[in-house]
């Protein structure tokens, strides 16, 4: 059988079930404030499919994303350090959604700086693709608390 890699070194299929998951997951959103709906999937090493969605709140600070709703999720379900790939979806047509700055730090406690990270448009129609590291150059991350550590 032959494998066809797509961007994220991911197969044809789990790209696809990256991109369904990551555009179903906005369905979870509960954004009434900025009607701004953001779904998430991250991918594990054991393939499973981790969804978040932003969860928004009338206090408005205490709101948050779906990567880190995701996130928070795959910790406390016991996948950490495992990451494959994290995919996003808003609802725009014309722009694929990009993580907040919040986010790509949150991301960064977790993940390889190897990860890719997939963001789609609304329908999945488009998608850019970045490492982690490209998101978030020169980091601080756990490393970087050890002492005498010089990792990048
Ligand atoms: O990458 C992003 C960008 C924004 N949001 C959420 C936060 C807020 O609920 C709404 C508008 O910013 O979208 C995310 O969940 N992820
Ligand atoms: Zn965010």
């Amino acid at each position: 059988m032959q494998v066809t890699l797509l961007p994220a070194g991911l197969s044809g299929n789990e790209f696809e079930t990256v991109k369904k998951n990551a555009l179903k997951a906005r369905e979870l959103s509960y954004s009434p404030y900025s009607k701004f709906r953001v779904g998430c999937c991250i991918m594990t090493g054991s393939r499973s499919y981790i969804l978040g969605a932003n969860v928004e709140n009338a206090s408005y600070g205490a709101g948050i994303c779906a990567e880190r709703t995701a996130i928070v999720k795959a910790v406390t379900s016991g996948y950490m350090k495992d990451w494959i790939c994290l995919a996003i979806s808003g609802d725009s047509l014309e722009s694929c959604i990009s993580p907040c700055g919040i986010c790509r730090q949150a991301i960064r406690e977790f993940a390889s700086l190897q990860l890719p990270v997939v963001m789609f448009n609304g329908d999945g129609s488009k998608y850019i693709v970045k490492t982690l590291q490209e998101l978030l150059p020169l980091s601080f991350g756990p490393e970087d608390l050890q002492e005498g550590s010089d990792s990048q």
